[in-house]
């Protein structure tokens, strides 16, 4: 059996008649980046509050560490650490205080403030009130909430929102670090690829409550591969044409023009000479690559129908 932190059988929630997470099986892999992928409203959040116990599963099982969720909250909840929505602290506190008062609550060393403060980088700040940090440095010092009781898996919702690009930066290098220096499992969500294709090994996508892409990320970005997409007169003619010598090609489903799979200079220059030389005009080439949405559709076997 594979070692998973986190294994759900099925799980499901409903409110009221509504279905939010579907029967879903996540599998994370120890010692992974995994990265719970998904539009907003699709379920990310009601799902890692599910994992944390905050709400009951209407069905389904959980087990985290090996464990069964529902028979060994308690135990298993001290294995992990979280950060879900914004971190709650005192604000009128220092960051250090803030910590202080984790540790008493489940007897660890003072000596580990300063540990977990020089690993998110707060050590210059730490004896500043908490209502005077950015947004960034707020959510560092939740990282370090919850990584001060020293977790084997670490679940972090959307750790990212409403930050600067500077600040984005900070958190994804934490995170990136987090298993080679910890040896610890982490689950982040996000609504952006992005995102994730930056920090995660591993991937889910949840769309509509359901689980509908799991796997390593290299996968994934197999899909999200770029390609070139071409305005150009007679888009059908010409993808016919390209088609019949060999080159992949075919009209795009939301504009009508050009798409290949085409991304080298010195191939793609070769293509437009050909098209031209057959009499089309080619207004326009544009390296894309593809958004979330065209993998969800792609992944939903939706691209037909549109
Ligand atoms: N307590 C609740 N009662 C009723 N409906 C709820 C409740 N919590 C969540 N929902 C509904 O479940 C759906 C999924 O919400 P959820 O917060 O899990 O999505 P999400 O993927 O985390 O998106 P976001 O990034 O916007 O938080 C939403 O349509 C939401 O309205």
């Amino acid at each position: 059996m594979t070692d998973y932190a986190i294994d759900t059988h099925q799980l499901t929630r409903r409110f009221g008649q509504r279905e939010t997470v579907k029967r879903i099986d996540l599998k994370v892999p120890k010692r992974e980046i995994y990265g719970f992928l998904g539009p907003n409203g699709a379920g990310k959040t009601t799902t890692i509050r599910m994992l944390l116990g905050l709400i009951r599963a209407s069905s389904g099982d959980i087990r985290i560490l090996g464990k069964d969720l529902n028979k060994n909250r308690m135990e298993i909840l001290k294995d992990v650490g979280s950060l879900v929505e914004s971190p709650s602290y005192y604000a009128h506190l220092s960051g250090y205080k803030n910590l202080k008062i984790v540790t008493l609550m489940h007897g660890i060393p003072e000596s580990r403030i300063n540990e977990v403060l020089q690993w998110v980088r707060l050590e210059q700040a730490a004896h500043r009130p908490v209502k005077g940090y950015s947004l960034g440095m707020k959510q560092r010092l939740g990282i370090a909430m919850a990584l001060i009781t020293k977790p084997k898996l670490l679940i972090l919702d959307e750790p990212t929102n409403g930050l600067d690009p500077s600040g984005i930066q900070e958190i994804r290098e934490l995170i990136t670090r987090l298993p080679r220096d910890f040896d610890i499992t982490v689950l982040l969500s996000s609504h952006l690829l992005s995102e994730i294709e930056q920090v995660a090994t591993y991937v889910g996508i949840i769309n509509h409550g359901e689980l509908i892409f799991q796997g390593p990320l290299q996968e994934l970005t197999e899909r999200s591969r770029p390609y070139v997409w071409m305005e150009i007169d007679r888009p059908m003619e010409a993808a016919a044409a390209l088609n019949d010598n060999g080159w992949d090609a075919e009209p795009d489903a939301a504009t009508g023009q050009l798409r290949t799979s085409v991304t080298g200079r010195k191939e793609s220059a070769e293509m437009i000479r050909y098209l031209v030389g057959r009499r089309h005009d080619v207004y326009r080439v544009t390296e894309k690559k593809k958004t979330l949405e065209e993998i969800f559709l792609e992944l939903t076997g939706q691209e037909q129908s549109l």
